[in-house]
C-alpha cells in the first residue's frame, strides 16, 4: 500500500504502509534506540508525535507484549526503513507490522530515515502528517501545517489516568509501610514496579487531583511522573509541587524534572530535536561519574534561570551539557531528567536513582 509523510517545511517521503490505513499529524521525532521498540512506543510521553527509528530494522525480535509502558500504542505514527515481518524470538506473538495494525496506528516504510534525521536535526522538530492509503502528498504538507504546535496542545488530559488506583508493594523493606503519591501525568509501568520493588505503596492519582486530595492519601512523599508536550502545560502538578514544598519529600523524573523546575521558579525551553535514545551519556557533578541513560524528552531545564531559585544542578549531558537533574538546597526535593526506570535502556542509573529514593524516605539499604 502506499503511503506519504509530509512535513511543514514542504518535505515529502513517499514509502510503504504499514500498521492501520489512515491520516495522522504530530510532531515528527526521531529515537537512536537499537531495540526497545515495543517499550518506546508504549510510552505515553510520545504522545502527540510520530517516531521515527534511526535504527535500520525494527520489528527482528517481533512483540511479546510483555514490555509494554502502558496499555497501548501511544506514538501517533511511525517512520522506519525497515519493519521486519518474520520476527524470531520465543515470546514473540506477532510482529511489528501487526501490532500497529491491532493498535490501530498507521506507519509508513521504506523511507530514508538518514536523510529525515539530518533534517530534523538541522532545522529542528517539525510538525508532520502521515498518510497510510495514499500517496497525496499535497494533502500530508496540508495536513502537517494545520497541526497545531505541540506546546499549544494539552496532551496530559489523553494520558493520564482517569481515576486513583492504590497498589500495595509485596515487600516489606521499612518497619512500617511507606507510601507515594504517583500523579500520573502519563506514567511508564516501570516506575511503579521500581518503587514497588522497594517495599514502597503507591497510590496513583490523575494529573489534576486537588492537593487536599492528595493531603488525604497520607503520602510519605509526591512523585511526579514522565508524561508527553511542554511542562507548562502540566498546571495541576505545578501548583501540587508548590503547595507540598517543605511538607514532604517531592521526587520526580523527565516531565518530573521539569515540572519541579518550573514550581520552583526555574526555566524551561524547547530543545531543537531532544534527546531520544539508550546510549545518553549523564554526567554526575558530584562524582565526576559518567552513566549511559535512557531517554525521551523535547525540553529541558533552563540552567541559568535556577541560578535564582533553591534548586541546583546535580547532572548535565555530557553530549550537550544541559541540565540532567536537579536537586534543592535543603529539601528533600530532587529529579532527573532521563529514564532511571529504564524500559527501554539501560538499568545503570536504576539503583542508584531508586535507592536514593528508599533512604529519602527513612529507609535501610
Ligand atoms: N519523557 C518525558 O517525560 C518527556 C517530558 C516532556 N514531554 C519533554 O518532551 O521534554
Amino acid at each position: 500500500m502506499d503511503a506519504v509523510l509530509g512535513l511543514e517545511d514542504g518535505t515529502i517521503v513517499k514509502g510503504t504502509g504499514i500498521g492501520s490505513e489512515g491520516a495522522v499529524s504530530g510532531e515528527l521525532v526521531f529515537t537512536t534506540l537499537y531495540t526497545g521498540y515495543e517499550e518506546a512506543m508504549t510510552d505515553p510521553s510520545y504522545k502527540g508525535q510520530i517516531l521515527m527509528f534511526t535504527y535500520p530494522l525494527i520489528g527482528n525480535y517481533g512483540v511479546s507484549g510483555e514490555n509494554f509502558q502502558s496499555d497501548n500504542i501511544q506514538t501517533d505514527g511511525i517512520v522506519v526503513r525497515e519493519a521486519c515481518s518474520s520476527p524470531y524470538h520465543y515470546k514473540s506473538t506477532r510482529n511489528y507490522n501487526q501490532l500497529l495494525q491491532d493498535e490501530g496506528i498507521p506507519g509508513i516504510a521504506g523511507v530514508d530515515t538518514r536523510m529525515l534525521t539530518i533534517k530534523t536535526r538541522e532545522t529542528g522538530a517539525m510538525r508532520a502528517a502521515l498518510i497510510n492509503g495514499s500517496d497525496d502528498s499535497d494533502e500530508a504538507v496540508n495536513l502537517a501545517r494545520k497541526q497545531p504546535y505541540i506546546s499549544d496542545v494539552d496532551l496530559i488530559s489523553k494520558v493520564t489516568c482517569q481515576e486513583p488506583y492504590h497498589i500495595k508493594s509485596e515487600k516489606s523493606v521499612f518497619g512500617k509501610s511507606k507510601h507515594a503519591v504517583v500523579i500520573d501525568l502519563g506514567l511508564k509501568r516501570n516506575i511503579l514496579s521500581s518503587l514497588l520493588s522497594r517495599g514502597i505503596d503507591v497510590t496513583v492519582v490523575p494529573a489534576n487531583t486537588s492537593t487536599s486530595m492528595i493531603e488525604a492519601y497520607e503520602p510519605d512523599f509526591i512523585f511526579l511522573t514522565n508524561g508527553p508536550g511542554d511542562p507548562l502545560q502540566a498546571k495541576g502538578a505545578i501548583s501540587a509541587v508548590n503547595e507540598f514544598a517543605g511538607k514532604l519529600p517531592i521526587i520526580g523524573i523527565c516531565f518530573g524534572n521539569q515540572i519541579i523546575s518550573l514550581a520552583l521558579g526555574a526555566e524551561t525551553y524547547k530543545l531543537k530535536f531532544g534527546h531520544r535514545g539508550a546510549n545518553q551519556p549523564v554526567k554526575d557533578l558530584e562524582t565526576g561519574k559518567v552513566y549511559i541513560t535512557s531517554q525521551n524528552h523535547g525540553f529541558a531545564v533552563d540552567g541559568q534561570s535556577l541560578d535564582t531559585t533553591d534548586l541546583s544542578v546535580t547532572q548535565i549531558n555530557a553530549n550537550d551539557n544541559t541540565v540532567e537533574g536537579v536537586a534543592h538546597e535543603y529539601l528533600d526535593i530532587y529529579s532527573v531528567q532521563y529514564h532511571p526506570e529504564a524500559n527501554p535502556g539501560p538499568w545503570d542509573t536504576e539503583k542508584l536513582f531508586f535507592d536514593r529514593v528508599v533512604k529519602t524516605i527513612g529507609g535501610d539499604l
